[in-house]
């Protein structure tokens, strides 16, 4: 058992010089029964935009407070002791740049261990403790609360999280044993392990409330005063309180081991095994199941250490940052005051993205949206679709009634191009060929004003030449969604030759109106995050156009860390556009990307995977195999690791072309590309820090992408 005390935790300060201090202020109250409650108020003096952090000085004051607060309860002169928040916070967790300052892990055990030992000191406290959990409650936040015997919640809480596996890390503070022993593991496993890889999905007061986290909740109006009635009735016997949800014998028995292995299960299939944290976060939550909370916090010391000292939280704060910062402040984005107003927007196709897009467009910009196709029926179809998605919205709450009727007044589908011609951004998302492209512009320009602006979603044509019929190429850019729109949050705005800066612009200005975020590009092919999976599934097809077999390639590259196999990616993307794709890279650069005349063959015949009635994938289709297969004599099999270092050395030569060639303004773009727009897990850290992380940069180039490299400590 480890002895906190024994611990000399004064080097830590040295890591938060410019820490801002969250102060514990202590004031005693009266409750209604006579008896004395020290009310511990957390606070770091700034506004609302500043929440509370956790930081070695914070928790070390902390300490301190309540070690003076057990002298007094030893004393008599208390009875009950409580922590709650400034304002609307309680506290948002550690300061997580600071964290990623820690210089080896034995100093990251330390700073485990000072969590453990500040917040042991309240349930040591000599008397009944309360966490009065009156708004946002993150990582830290949260454990602090469950430190306490008892907790009650303001109704509007807006967000309470335990998001550590999505950073590479895992709720070190006794979250990963508190939580599944208070509200049972499969609660716990929602709220530890599948929230924070949903997007980092978080809980409402209410919602926290109904898991069993907090044992009473009360509305905001008069949140502190029914906490302190409510604590007063826990301590004089008159609130009994219930948990239903506490894990009893049976589930411990029975239900533990079970979910977790479904758990794992779900999590292999999502994510693969390459992120160390959501695993490490399972074996907790699995030894959670028996032994003393002493043992489950040393276990989270020992794993909260190797995880923050490891490469993984390197990579997954620097991605963090990518998506806090360089996504919101786009790298060379012209003046905001160039862009011109949207006020009615024109979709030309109701295919699968147009009537996607549609509905985001309406939704986020709320003007009138006008919808076209080559017949009324194809026009139907996209209508039909946008309708039913209105729909959904409104059956799950998620809009109102008034939303929906104003949403579905502002819907207009039409083949008659003239309802174009007030339209001020007008897109196209038509078949990907250039000639129906090249078209669809030249007879909308016909129809629109002269200030229109002109978008195309195509995902790997020329912007340029697409407006090559245009009288007005300066107004056309590049605007590529990725699919599911409503999910995926990337948006590339490609700057082509003739595009002018309010067109640029406005298609800025438009995607952060979409909620988008926008990476500018250079008018490439494939732009970044084509041309990158181009490169991945060329050599995946290559190895197994050269009699590699499916297996081999499909498992090689794991490592690699994308959240599918190559195989996956491309049924997912459809196989006749992965062949597209592939073709137009291969015309594009013929020397350094493969085309597959056996894919083609794939997508004729239509698929790779046998799959079971819910759609699980079985195995490899016979016939497809057979497809693929070479005649005997002519194979010449790969290993796993051969092709991982091909795909790794080609990457690293197509990124740092890229970046010769100026198609992006940094490598972070490249990143930045990569996680929002194919899923690449925060914990690799985009795809440049992976390059350098495993020797393909210094390979290939004889540098590195970022210096110094992203990686771990000893
Ligand atoms: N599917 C994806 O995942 C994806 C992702 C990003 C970008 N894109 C790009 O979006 C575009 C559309 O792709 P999709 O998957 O939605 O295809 P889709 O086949 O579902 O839709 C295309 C629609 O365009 C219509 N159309 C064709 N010519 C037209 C014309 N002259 N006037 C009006 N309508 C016309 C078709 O009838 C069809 O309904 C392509 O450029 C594609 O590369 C697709």
């Amino acid at each position: 058992m480890t002895d906190y005390s024994t611990i000399d935790f004064s080097g830590l300060e040295a890591l938060s010089a410019d820490e801002v201090v969250t102060h514990s202020y202590v004031r005693d109250i009266r409750l209604p029964s006579g008896k004395t409650l020290a009310l511990i108020t957390l606070d770091n003096g700034r506004d609302h935009t500043r929440p509370n952090t956790l930081g070695p000085v914070t928790l070390m004051e902390y300490g301190k407070t309540l070690d003076a607060l057990t002298e007094r309860a030893a004393a008599g002169e208390i009875d009950a002791v409580a922590v709650t928040g400034k304002p609307y916070i309680l506290a948002a967790g550690a300061d997580l740049s600071k964290v990623g300052e820690i210089p080896s892990q034995a100093v990251a055990k330390k700073m485990a261990q000072l969590g453990h030992f500040v917040f042991g000191k309240m349930k040591n406290v000599g008397v009944p403790s309360f966490a009065f959990v009156n708004g946002l409650a993150l990582g830290g936040g949260v454990e602090v609360a469950l430190a306490a015997d008892y907790r009650t919640i303001d109704s509007s809480t807006p967000a309470l999280a335990l998001p550590e596996v999505f950073l590479g890390i895992i709720p070190g503070w006794g979250g990963a044993y508190l939580l599944p022993n208070l509200i049972g593991i499969e609660n716990a496993l929602k709220v530890i392990v599948e929230n924070p890889l949903k997007n980092n999905r978080t809980l409402k007061g209410q919602d926290a409330f109904d898991l069993g986290i907090a044992d009473a909740i009360f509305g905001p109006a008069n949140y502190l005063e029914d906490s302190l009635t409510w604590a007063d009735g826990v301590l004089t016997g008159a609130v009994k309180v219930k948990r239903p949800n506490e894990p009893g014998k049976i589930e411990r028995m029975v239900k533990w081991d079970v979910a977790i292995g479904i758990a794992r299960k779900m999590l292999e299939s999502r994510i693969g095994t390459v992120a160390k944290s959501p695993y490490a976060a399972l074996d907790l939550l699995k030894a959670a199941k028996s032994g003393t909370p002493e043992e489950g916090f040393a276990r989270e010391d020992d794993a909260l250490a190797e995880l923050i000292a490891g490469d993984q939280f390197r990579a997954s704060i620097y991605a963090f940052d990518l998506v806090q910062k360089r996504a919101k402040r786009p790298a060379g984005a012209p003046d905001k005051a160039l862009a011109k107003p949207v006020t009615k927007v024109g979709i030309i196709g109701a295919g699968l993205m147009a009537s996607q897009f549609a509905l985001l467009f309406v939704r986020r910009l709320q003007v009138p949206v006008v919808i076209t196709d080559l017949d009324q029926a194809r026009v139907d179809k996209g209508l039909d679709y946008i309708r039913g998605e209105i729909a959904t919205l409104l059956s799950k709450g998620r809009i109102s009634p008034d939303e929906s009727n104003r949403l579905n007044a502002l819907i207009h589908g039409t083949t008659d191009k003239a309802e174009f011609n007030d339209a001020d951004w007008v897109i196209e998302a038509v078949f990907e060929e250039l000639g129906v492209k090249q078209d669809v512009f030249a007879e909308i320009e016909k129809h629109v004003s002269e200030t229109a602006v002109l978008a195309t979603n195509t995902s790997s044509l020329s912007v340029e030449q697409i407006g090559a019929k245009l009288a007005h190429p300066e107004r056309l850019v590049g605007f590529h969604f990725f699919n599911p729109v409503a999910v995926m949050p990337l948006v590339e705005v490609v700057n082509a030759p003739a595009t002018d800066e309010a067109t640029l612009s406005t298609a800025m200005v438009t995607a952060a109106k979409l909620k988008k975020n926008a990476v500018i590009t250079r008018d490439t092919p494939g732009f970044v995050v084509n041309r990158i999976l181009a490169k991945v599934l060329g050599e995946a097809m290559h190895a197994v156009d050269t009699g590699t077999s499916f297996e081999v390639m499909n498992r090689a590259l794991d490592p690699f860390g994308l959240p599918m196999t190559p195989f996956e990616l491309l049924e997912l993307v459809g196989l006749k556009v992965g062949a597209h794709v592939l073709d137009t890279h291969h015309a594009a650069f013929p020397d350094r990307f493969f085309e597959s005349e056996n894919l083609h063959g794939l997508a004729e015949h239509g698929k790779i995977f046998d799959r079971d009635g819910k759609g699980k994938i079985t195995g490899f289709d016979k016939k497809a195999v057979a497809i693929v297969t070479p005649p005997k004599g002519e194979a010449n099999p790969m290993t796993e690791a051969e092709i991982l270092r091909r795909v790794e050395d080609g990457l690293a030569d197509e990124v740092h072309r890229m970046l010769d060639d100026d198609v992006v303004h940094a490598a972070e773009d490249i990143d930045l590309c990569l996680i929002l727009g194919a899923g690449y897990p925060f914990q690799m850290g985009g795809l440049t820090p992976y390059l350098d992380r495993v020797g393909a940069s210094e390979r290939v180039f004889g540098d590195t992408f970022h210096h110094p490299v992203i990686r771990g400590v000893e």
